[in-house]
């Protein structure tokens, strides 16, 4: 970013008031019976009915459309573990994108915890209240550890949206640039940079939908995981290889994929021009990408190329789906997010690109012409279309799939988030 633009980041988060959301009243508060009702006497009415019936919590209080959005701030985007404290505007900018784009309500919770099993118990402690929780920027490998434990331990959605939200975001994009470039995902040789969060769900996803791991190559920062390599985690003993590849220069060698889940500038012109024609380069990693588009472009006019970022073509960020997802999951009162609800949405962001632009998005991204081709994979955020196609998706694969605890919405599919509470 420029020095200008970096000012206009933080003066867009300082003014004209400090930060990115606020709390709005749902109800009139005027009068001294309008607050008779809203609180004491009145609000001791439906604390009686939930005490008599948890279900009531839906029906009397903002539950149902509710999610909290956690984080320990150890991995903020690409910036490492900074704490919990910097990973609020992330957080908050989180909670803007859930109200909207699908019209959910957010608080951010940042956690100070000694170690996973006290962040585990904070969260487990809270979740009762919410409609969802929202894991968000907590490193490897303890994230796989904390998400296992809460979905044991919570009747609602806990999702690490750097885990899945981006596995169904790249998976829908990279079967679209596979096609675009007339290869079989089957048959594909992927290079992963990065062995993370993001990283490890992206992998396996892209495995559920057909890449095979004796084609991929995973890398970390001590370079390609193999099976003689010393003291690997769990996560990553998954896809180590029987390889002599040890460096990104080794793997990069004729790859047809690179996706980059790691760390900034980690890919340079030179190893692009060693991989396969018509190469698909997703440098996820935010906020600078693992090469900059216009260096990979100059390297290899035949590229397809994607990053994590609004400010360039073909966004694949885990935006596409974390509103959409909860927003499906809610609608049904979901017990969790699981893989049919999750390839529900690869396919319904996968379908949506292929479909024409409507005008607003022209409009959004002051361009004239976006369609399916090399330099539009994937929708994007502003594309008003996600909130009926992936709800809808999610909301009907959580129903098939036996883990709603309510049926199909009969106010769906939404046409705009003003339409979420139904009639
Ligand atoms: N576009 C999108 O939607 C999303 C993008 N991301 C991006 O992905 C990246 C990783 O996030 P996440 O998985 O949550 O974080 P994690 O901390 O869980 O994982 C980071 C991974 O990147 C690896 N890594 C970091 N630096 C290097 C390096 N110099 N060389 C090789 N590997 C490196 C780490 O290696 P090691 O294991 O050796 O420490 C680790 O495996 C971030 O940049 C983030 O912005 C994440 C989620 C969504
Ligand atoms: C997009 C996102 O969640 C990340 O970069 O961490
Ligand atoms: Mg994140």
């Amino acid at each position: 970013m420029t020095d200008a633009n970096k000012q206009a980041a933080l003066d867009y988060h300082a003014k004209p008031i400090p930060g990115k959301l606020s709390v709005e009243l749902t109800k009139p508060t005027a009068t001294a019976r309008d607050l008779a009702l809203a609180y004491s006497p009145g609000v001791a009415e439906p604390v009686r009915e939930i005490a008599r019936e948890a279900e009531n919590a839906y029906r009397y209080t903002g539950k149902g459309n509710l999610v909290a959005v956690i984080s320990d701030g150890s991995a903020i985007l690409g910036l490492g573990n900074l704490g919990p404290l910097a990973s609020k505007p992330v957080m908050e900018g989180k909670g803007v994108l859930f109200k909207c784009f699908a019209g959910i309500n957010s608080v951010d919770i940042e956690v100070d915890a000694e170690s996973p099993q006290a962040f585990i118990d904070t969260v487990a402690r809270i979740a009762d209240t919410w409609g969802g929780i929202n894991l968000e920027d907590i490193k490897a490998p303890e994230c796989f550890e904390i998400e296992k434990a809460l979905i044991e331990r919570c009747r609602i959605p806990v999702f690490h949206d750097d885990q899945h939200g981006t596995a169904i975001v790249t998976a829908a994009g990279m079967l679209n640039a596979l096609d675009i470039a007339g290869k079989a995902i089957g048959d594909v040789k992927i290079v992963c940079m990065g062995a993370g969060a993001a990283a490890i769900a992206c992998m396996r996803l892209l495995v559920s939908c057909g890449a095979s791991k004796d084609n991929l190559i995973m890398l970390d920062r001590r370079g390609v995981i193999h099976n003689e390599r010393e003291g690997i985690n769990e996560y990553k003993a998954e896809f180590a290889r029987d390889t002599a590849m040890r460096t990104l220069d080794d793997a990069i060698d004729g790859a047809d994929v690179f996706i980059g889940l790691s760390g900034p500038g980690l890919l340079s012109a030179e190893q692009v021009k060693k991989m396969a024609a018509d190469p698909v380069i997703f440098a996820c990693t935010n906020p600078d990408p693992e090469i900059h588009p216009t260096v990979a472009r100059e390297a290899r006019p035949d590229v397809i190329m994607a990053t994590g970022r609004s400010d360039f073509p073909n966004q694949v960020n885990n935006v596409l789906g974390f509103p959409f997802i909860f927003r499906g999951a809610l609608d049904v009162r979901a017990t969790r997010i699981n893989e049919t609800m999750k390839l529900a949405a690869v396919h319904a962001l996968k379908d949506l690109a292929r479909e024409p632009v409507p005008q607003e998005v022209l409009d959004a991204y002051e361009r004239t012409d976006m369609q399916f081709g090399r330099d539009y994979i994937i929708p994007t955020p502003v594309d008003v279309r996600l909130l009926a196609r992936v709800s809808s998706a999610v909301a009907q694969a959580a129903v098939d799939s036996g883990v709603a605890r309510k049926p199909y919405p009969a106010h769906y599919p939404l046409g705009t988030i003003n339409d979420v509470y139904g009639e």
